[in-house]
């Protein structure tokens, strides 16, 4: 069974925004999986449902077998949740977060003391930063792009059965992305975390992930290899594909 199933998820938000009109795809364990597509497509809807924070108003969405509506707890234990733009704890240095994030989310499943301790040395490593430095800088005071390499560190180290990272690299320049890029494709790869993560970069998708689904206005409107979706629409690269699939789209 594949790790994540999301089967004919639609939302509308009150006010009648149609979010979602009714998505499906499903991520096999150990996969790289992208949801690209513009401003307002619904990534984040698809996203925020799948972690837990949003219910739809209709469809299923199930993490490792359990369905995140009527079991988000368990869920939470499964998954991992990195929102583009992570407020608060600006006075915490980068070490008191990454203890306070890592001990929250693996005690509440029952990791003992030494695998807590484990997991911040690891996203210590993942930073790319030295403990020092980590130590003596609050989150406030690190760049966009350090800021998003602490998340995504301990968003992996943690292993998740489940971690989804929405637009990992949304602000950063061309060398932080390519590096943080690197992590999350060498990581994942390394330890078989499931990764979903979204992006408008589809150079960036196309290098990082196995598989991706375009999305536009609340659907899917198709779904692939990166290379596959190339030769399909007859494209020099992925950014080609949505535009061609976009157009396809909208003429049917
Ligand atoms: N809380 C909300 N209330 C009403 N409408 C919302 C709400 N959140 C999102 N929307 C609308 O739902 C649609 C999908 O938004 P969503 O944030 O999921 O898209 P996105 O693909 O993540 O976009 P972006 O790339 O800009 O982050 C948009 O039209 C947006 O305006």
């Amino acid at each position: 069974m594949p790790l994540l199933v999301v089967d004919g998820l639609v939302k509308v938000y009150p006010g009648g925004v149609k979010a979602l009109r009714g998505i499906s795809f499903s991520v096999e364990e150990g996969e790289v999986f992208g949801l690209v597509g513009p401003n307002g497509a619904g990534k984040t809807t698809t996203f925020r449902i799948i972690a837990t924070l949003l219910k739809p108003t209709s469809g299923r969405v199930t993490v490792d077998g359990v369905d995140v509506a009527q079991e988000p707890y368990e869920a939470r234990k499964k998954l991992v949740y990195v929102p583009e733009d992570v407020g608060g704890y600006r006075r915490l240095t980068g070490l008191e977060y990454l203890s306070f994030v890592i001990e929250v989310f693996m005690s509440a499943r029952g990791a003992t003391r030494s695998e807590v301790r484990e997991a911040l040395e690891e996203a210590v490593r993942l930073t790319g930063l030295s403990e020092e430095k980590l130590r003596r800088t609050r989150m406030q005071d690190y760049s966009k792009g350090m800021k998003r390499r602490v998340q995504v560190a301990w968003a992996l180290a943690v292993k998740p059965r489940l971690a989804i990272l929405d637009e990992p690299t949304s602000g950063l320049d061309v060398e932080a992305s390519y590096e943080l890029r690197r992590v999350i494709a060498e990581y994942a790869r390394r330890h078989r975390v499931t990764v979903v993560l979204s992006s408008h970069n589809m150079l960036e998708v196309e290098y990082l992930c196995d598989r991706v689904a375009l999305m536009k206005d609340g659907r899917i409107i198709d779904i692939g290899f990166p290379g596959e979706l190339v030769e399909k629409y007859n494209a020099r690269n992925l950014e080609e594909a949505y535009m061609r699939a976009v157009a396809g789209a909208g003429s049917r």
